[in-house]
């Protein structure tokens, strides 16, 4: 029998399979399929299905499936839950894993509420070279507050890989409608970013307190996205120096909750570094037939519920007071 988990951080939906537990791991179009019926129709869908494989020189190695199918190149609320399940798998707390494009520091934080375990993760490398994201636009070679009529008038944007692609924007209000889309856009057909790209629209709320939301690639709109939000710190701490306290951590609110952001301004803007702290949550146990993995068969899977998600909604209820 094999294992897999429902997870989440903020809200941002994940299955989570160890592929080093599995008598033979899947091949990349069986994870794909995996990806796309999970995601779709098992537990009320979730955004992506992240594997664990084997790392050389980690404690492990994580790659993130999108909702449709397509292989991203991090996720920052998934490596919060990734870095949970390494934990208590190996009783460590501090380690490293290995993503698409680095190693990646993590360790675990204090817990966020009662019940609600955190872990901090890094996020990088950062990139806004035009070539990374990739995008074309006139001939710019990197997208700072730029105003982009063709986009939405009268709003400025920025791009920056993390090392996944982010445009980013901060407005007065966030318009759903108009981010949704502006999403649907540039994850179409579009001559701008030829790969999509994750779209955020950002409030300012107060000193180090900023509301994001994200509409991302291969998945559409996400109650949270980590590498969006720790993206939007970025930015927001390099084009708002008035309302950010490089001493302190940011807050960052998100429709399916809040986490906490540390970002470390370099003079060289892509030596900065960033730092995602949040919620790892674990909200179902599935059982299944290895066979039936492999055949993408999810009708006979048998579920257990955590508590978790009880505890997750208290903290939501203590945040929105
Ligand atoms: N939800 C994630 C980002 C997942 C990948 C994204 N959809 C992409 O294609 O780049 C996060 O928390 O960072």
């Amino acid at each position: 029998m094999a294992k897999f988990l429902k997870v989440h951080g903020s809200e941002n939906k994940f299955f989570i399979l160890d592929q080093t537990l599995l008598k033979k791991t899947l091949t990349d179009d069986e994870l794909k399929r995996l990806a796309i019926n999970l995601c779709e129709n098992t537990l009320n869908g979730a955004d992506g299905l992240l594997v664990i494989d084997v790392s050389e020189n980690c404690l492990g190695k994580m790659r993130v499936i999108n909702a449709d199918g397509s292989e991203a190149k991090m996720c920052g609320n998934g490596l919060r839950t990734v870095s949970r399940y390494l934990s208590e798998k190996y009783q460590l707390n501090e380690f490293k894993v290995e993503t698409m494009e680095s190693d990646l520091a993590v360790s675990k934080a204090p817990d966020f509420y009662e019940g609600v375990p955190a872990f901090s993760v890094e996020i990088s490398p950062i990139s806004f070279k035009k070539d990374d994201l990739p995008f074309s636009y006139k001939n710019m070679k990197e997208m700072i507050n730029q105003l982009v009529p063709e986009f939405l008038p009268d709003q400025s944007f920025s791009a920056v890989a993390v090392p996944n692609p982010h445009l980013i924007s901060f407005v007065p209000e966030v318009s759903k409608l108009e981010l949704g889309d502006l999403g649907q856009k540039l994850n179409g057909k579009n001559e701008y970013f030829p790969e999509g790209v994750n779209v955020s629209f950002s409030q300012i709320l107060d000193t180090n307190k900023i509301f994001v939301q994200t509409y991302e690639r291969g998945v559409g709109f996400t109650n949270a996205c980590g590498t969006g939000m720790s993206a939007t710190s970025l930015i927001f701490a390099l084009l708002h120096p008035d309302k950010f306290d490089p001493t302190k951590e940011i807050t960052v609110y998100n429709p399916g909750g809040m986490v906490k952001t540390k970002v470390t301004l370099n003079s060289d803007k892509e030596l900065s570094k960033l730092r995602l702290i949040g919620n790892a949550t674990f909200t179902h146990e599935i059982d299944i037939e290895e066979t039936d993995l492999h055949n993408n068969n999810l009708r006979n899977i048998n579920v257990v519920e955590t508590n978790e998600e009880n505890d997750y909604k208290a903290f939501v209820t203590y945040i929105s007071k």
